[in-house]
């Protein structure tokens, strides 16, 4: 059987008792170091040209990176091209630096200082891999070899940083395949190449714990970031940084834990691009905090952008799911999620903390949409069915509507199998409810109160076919329903009628729902009028021309009508 799990080995857990990661809450945001430049474009089908190198950096820069890892200038002309670039065009602003990365190998670290040369400040990122697997099957080294690449490198990184002294340097290393890595030797290496960069006489350090591949649950990261944390020298002269990969789909969550534990920047990738499942993702983890309540110090806001080109450098598009920055993260289909975002809104009061149930952030931070968040189809409801009309047409339905019209648009939505857009809704609505026949217009009406109740004189059909009747009730609906029964013998038994005033920007100014039995039958139709009184009639008739047919029912002779 090939699908035979017998083949793996499970991850050992660290054997920390003492850990105190599992009740530190992260409070601020980290360092954060963008690495989309290299890390994110060595995994491109297509690597970025310059140009999209260069479009990239610059979303980067104006979304608040202060370190940017721009490329791996040894490997390729591109990568050093860009880097000249950069510096020869003065494109780096002075509070951003930007790194480059290079392996612990003598002529690549020597062609990486010149393609820095004549920079303000840079951070010069040197790796050799310390991992078990590495060791033994890609060096076929022992532990003391390995330690002598990271020294060697790290010494020719600083011997080289010498010859330019106008250039701020920050020193990074990598013990790349950390998470591979047994905790002792991980800390052996880094104290060995920080003894030669000694951060405790002012030399700025970064030491980088990549989990180059992904090997375990975050929880084990976090402690293998504690650990080295208390168990290197010089730590609280050196700023630990994390670089997680995605391939357990935990990328985020181990930066997380492992900032918890202990760690101060963090590297990653816009929308998590990278090497097979990718980086970190630096818009959820950002967005993460941000819907914490803490500043992410980037700013985000502008989504539609970063999606932009984050899929124009990279070729790769963005999963309609995608946290924070997905097309539908903000939408609900479904009805009880409608349903609730829509009472959660209607509730909500400026200056109000954000409270609204299925939306863990505000949509609109990020440059969203509330037509968004409510979209139709077969798994919607009343709920987000009404919410629809509310929002793009003013139209405020009762409940008992809301329950009715949800029926007629879940209909259509199982016929047609996909999402019913607002104007179809609304089309639905006018079709179902609102239609009016000829016959049964509302010409005139004329009402007069006196102490046994309510007399209605009413006009109703055509131009050339008008018909008056007369009736009286206690109100205006009986004394209608009084005169339909009278003239038509239509017997109107009326269940639940409702108005509302219209708001600004709406031909009408009124709207009345109103549902009853006419001559035994149930109908129910809605009607927009100038006022409330013309709204319920017309809604009363139209609900019994449902009723008795589009046909008129033949009049009596008012004679007639005055016996019965
Ligand atoms: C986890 C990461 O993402 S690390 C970054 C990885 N990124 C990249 O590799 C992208 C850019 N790299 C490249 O373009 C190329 O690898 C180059 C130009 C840097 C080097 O190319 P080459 O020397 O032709 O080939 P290659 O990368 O296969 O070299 C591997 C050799 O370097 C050694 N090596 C690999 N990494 C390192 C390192 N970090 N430090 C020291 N030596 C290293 C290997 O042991 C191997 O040695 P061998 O030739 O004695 O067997
Ligand atoms: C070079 C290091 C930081 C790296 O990219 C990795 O280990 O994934």
């Amino acid at each position: 059987m090939a699908f035979d799990h017998r083949k793996y080995v499970a991850f050992k857990p660290v054997a920390k008792k003492d850990r105190r990661w599992p009740d530190q809450v992260i409070e601020k945001a980290p360092t954060w170091c963008a690495v989309d430049l290299r890390d994110g474009n060595q995994s491109l089908i297509k690597p970025m040209s310059v140009a999209q190198k260069q479009r990239l950096f610059d979303l980067l820069v104006k979304l608040g990176f202060k370190e940017i890892e721009i490329g791996f200038p040894a490997a390729s002309q591109p990568d050093f091209d860009f880097c000249r670039k950069l510096i020869e065009e003065n494109r780096i602003p002075d509070d951003v630096k930007i790194q480059v990365l290079t392996q612990a190998r003598p002529e690549l670290i020597e062609r990486t200082y010149e393609a820095l040369e004549g920079a303000k400040q840079a951070i010069v990122h040197v790796y050799n891999s310390t991992s078990t697997v590495q060791r033994e099957q890609v060096f076929g080294l022992d532990r003391a070899g390995i330690r002598e690449i990271a020294v060697n490198g790290a010494t020719l990184v600083k011997e080289i940083a010498a010859r330019y002294p106008d250039t701020d340097w920050t020193f990074q290393y990598s013990p790349e395949s950390f998470t591979g890595t047994e905790l002792d030797f991980a800390a052996e290496v880094i104290d060995a190449v920080t003894e030669v960069w000694r951060p405790d006489q002012g030399q700025p350090v970064i030491i980088n714990l990549p989990a180059t591949v992904e090997m375990s649950t975050p929880n084990v990261f976090a402690d293998q970031v504690e650990w080295i944390c208390e168990n290197i020298r010089y730590r609280e002269h050196i700023s630990i940084s994390l670089h997680t990969h995605n391939d357990r789909g935990c990328a985020v969550a181990a930066a997380e834990l492992g900032v918890m534990a202990g760690a101060d920047r963090i590297e990653g990738t816009l929308m998590g691009n990278g090497e097979r499942t990718g980086n970190m993702d630096l818009v959820t983890m950002a967005m993460n905090l941000y819907s914490q309540g803490i500043d992410p110090t980037l700013d985000l806001s502008g989504m539609a952008e970063i999606t932009e080109v984050v899929e124009a450098c990279t070729e790769i598009s963005t999963h309609p799911r995608h946290p924070y920055a997905g097309e539908l993260v903000f939408t609900a289909f479904s009805g009880s999620h409608q349903d609730a975002i829509r009472k959660c809104l209607a509730r909500r009061k400026e200056g109000d903390a954000w409270n609204v149930a299925y939306l863990p952030i505000d949509p609109f931070d990020v440059g969203r949409r509330y037509e968004e968040v409510v979209r139709i189809n077969s798994q919607s409801g009343k709920g987000g069915v009404a919410y629809v009309l509310e929002r793009d047409y003013d139209i405020t339905l009762p409940r008992w509507l809301q329950i009715e019209f949800s029926k007629v648009v879940q209909k259509e939505a199982e016929t047609n199998g996909g999402e019913i857009d607002s104007h179809t809704i609304h089309r639905l609505f006018e079709d179902r409810y609102l239609k009016v026949h000829e016959d049964w217009s509302l010409r005139s009406y004329d009402l007069h109160r006196d102490e046994e109740g309510v007399r209605a004189e009413v006009v109703v059909g055509s131009d050339t076919s008008p018909v008056t009747f007369e009736g009286c009730g206690l109100g205006a609906v009986e004394a209608v329903s009084d005169g339909l029964a009278k003239r038509f013998g239509v017997t109107v038994a009326v269940e639940a009628y409702d108005e509302f005033a219209l708001g600004e920007g709406t031909n009408a100014n009124a709207l009345a729902c109103i549902r009853l039995t006419a001559n035994g039958q149930h109908c129910s139709a809605a009607a927009l009028a100038e006022d409330t009184t013309s709204a319920t009639l017309q809604a009363l008739f139209s609900a019994v021309a449902q009723a008795v047919g589009t046909d008129m029912p033949a009049a009596k002779a008012p004679e007639a009508a005055e016996a019965v």
